[in-house]
């Protein structure tokens, strides 16, 4: 089916929407008025320049307020349709009446609506008539459908908006009695769930359909039922789209439609867990934190500045090219790479391209919105390190790469997220709020099987950095492995008295005595319980932390969070009797 992206959606002058909705492969555009109006552009020379760009303009909108009024405007109306003749847009939207003054009079709706349609059908133009959910009269598609049908005008037709119906939960089932050919138009939007305003949570909470909480593939299915054939156009209204790089925000929409649609993709190969975690050093601090939780320099690379550091099923490799330590790659371990890496590109993830000594791994990498890589590994890699016979220290248990947190650039919430679940086929967990000293953070895990990504953005922009990149490792023991990095000179992160004095008042069973000691929280749900600590960062933005999970616990711990932020904000390190 076509593909089309309200220019709404998109950040920057129209020059550069159209721009960026041609780069992502679109096949055309909903221009919205003020778009057109606050562009140097004729309306002629839009159209040339979306030809050019292979862009058609599938729909001009919105044209407000006009039905079930006094003296409905048919000057403006014939303005705008001289306007659609020189862009070459087929379709006008109308969308429902918000005015306190318009008539209550379904009849008088229909009949301005098919004077209009008259005239539009003179000019060979359609009127797609859509209802607002917050529209005075008019509010759910149904209604707008009676009306639609009461005209009666071969120019006349209903436009779909997902985010309307699904918002107010309307019903589904009036769409099997609209006849395919008079949708005229569908819109498609997803919402988080929100308790608010209708029309604000429209203006500014709308995402791409499979980052919100809408069952927009459920409508999506029921709408081509009707036998609907035209383009499946994304309108979304959103605060921090608005500020994001288009050509981001355009990829970001497209592979929401990808999903959105079914396309085949190759099956995601099913993943092992992490093969390694690649940090960027600047610094020998980095290794140091390694060795001293027990990490042994097992090879540097045959041709690149990297080492690799391994730990049980734990592999670190450090990047000495970097001017900060940063998490700059996580690597999957997947049953068949190369159909990984299909799937990525297939969902336009941005290969990166290698340089590869001879008779080194030929390893699959894409780039994350944020630039983070992500390899997909076989089991040929490890040959890329020479050997130094080194082997990790005994007596500290920690195993694997529990999860790798990630921090993410401010507008990256959304893109980012589906990205992990599309590409790599994660499951997400329900979005959380942390409230870290320099700004609330917005968190929400991924994860399937062993691989678990957690993805951390600042809630508003200009906020510098709210969170650091952590690599967390599972143990079978967090006492005795805060026991054993302890005793090794660990540095790790302290934790206040009076987080302990609020555990031991809200669960009375517990025995806060060990974990006091040791620096350790704890978290606890019906499914298990949560031991975990952290040291202290590294170059300021990175560092680790030791988890157990006991039961079924399938959490992160987010609720001490915030203990973490403050303390490393305080720069707070566990010392000997922190406790007392
Ligand atoms: O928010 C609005 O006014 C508005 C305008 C046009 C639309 O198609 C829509 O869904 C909402
Ligand atoms: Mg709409």
């Amino acid at each position: 089916m076509r593909r089309s992206i309200a220019t709404v959606c998109l950040s920057g002058t129209l020059e550069e929407k159209l721009e960026a909705a041609s780069a992502a492969g679109f096949d055309g555009i909903e221009l919205f008025e003020a778009d057109l109006v606050n562009a140097p552009l004729a309306p002629a020379e839009v159209r040339a320049l979306a030809g050019e760009l292979g862009l058609t303009i599938d729909l001009y909108q919105p044209f407000r307020d006009f039905e079930a009024v006094p003296e409905p405007d048919f000057r403006r109306a014939e303005a705008k349709f001289d306007l659609m003749e020189a862009l070459g847009a087929p379709t006008m939207l109308v969308c429902s009446n918000v005015r306190a003054d318009a008539i209550d009079d379904d009849a008088l709706a229909a009949e301005h609506l098919h004077a209009l349609a008259t005239r539009a059908h003179e000019r060979g133009l359609k009127i797609a008539y859509e209802a607002l959910a917050w529209g005075h009269h008019v509010s759910t598609y149904d209604h707008a459908w009676r009306i639609v049908e009461q005209a009666d005008h071969p120019a006349l037709g209903t436009c779909l908006d997902s985010f309307h119906i699904l918002s107010r939960g309307t019903s589904l089932d009036a769409l099997d009695r609209i006849p395919g050919e008079k949708i005229l138009f569908l819109q498609l939007a997803d919402a988080p769930h929100l308790t608010m305003d209708v029309l604000q949570w429209s203006r500014h909470y709308r995402c791409f359909p499979g980052q919100g909480a809408l069952d927009v593939a459920g409508l999506l299915r029921r709408v081509l039922a009707t036998g609907y054939d035209g383009p499946l156009s994304l309108e979304v209204f959103n605060d921090v789209f608005r500020q994001a790089d288009a050509r981001r925000t355009a990829i970001d929409a497209m592979r929401s439609l990808i999903v959105l649609e079914g396309t085949p993709l190759p099956p995601p190969a099913p993943l092992h867990g992490f093969a390694f975690v690649e940090i960027a050093v600047d610094s020998p601090e980095v290794e140091d934190l390694l060795r001293a939780m027990g990490f042994a320099h097992v090879g540097p690379h045959r041709s690149k500045p990297v080492q690799l550091w391994e730990h049980g099923d734990i592999r670190v490799v450090l990047n000495h090219g970097g001017d900060a330590a940063e998490v700059v790659a996580i690597a999957v371990q997947s049953e068949d790479p190369a159909a990984s890496a299909e799937r990525a590109h297939a969902l336009l993830a941005p290969p990166l391209e290698r340089r590869r000594g001879s008779g080194e791994a030929d390893l699959e990498a894409v780039a994350a919105p944020d630039g983070t890589a992500v390899f997909f590994c076989g089991t040929d890699w490890l040959g890329d390190f020479l050997p130094t016979g080194e082997a990790a220290a005994e007596g500290v248990p920690i195993e694997r790469i529990d999860h790798i947190t990630l921090a993410q650039p401010f507008d990256a919430f959304d893109e980012a997220g589906l990205f992990y679940r599309s590409v790599l086929d994660l499951r997400p967990s329900e979005a959380t709020e942390l409230a870290a000293p320099d700004g609330l953070v917005r968190s929400r895990a991924y994860a399937r099987g062993e691989v678990r990504v957690v993805l951390n953005v600042p809630a508003l922009a200009n906020q510098d950095r709210a969170e650091l990149q952590h690599v967390a490792f599972a143990t079978g023991d967090a006492l005795a492995a805060a026991r054993a990095l302890r005793a090794r000179g660990v540095p790790l992160l302290g934790v206040p008295d009076n987080y302990y004095d609020d555990l031991e008042a809200r669960l009375e069973d517990l025995d806060t005595a060990p974990l006091r000691e040791l620096g350790v929280l704890y978290d606890r749900t019906p499914e298990g319980e949560l031991l975990h600590f952290y040291t202290a960062p590294i170059g300021g933005r990175v560092f680790f932390e030791v988890l157990e999970r006991r039961g079924g616990y399938r959490g992160y711990g987010a609720l001490n969070s915030p203990v973490r932020m403050a303390a490393q904000r305080r720069g707070e390190r566990h010392a000997e009797g922190a406790g007392a």
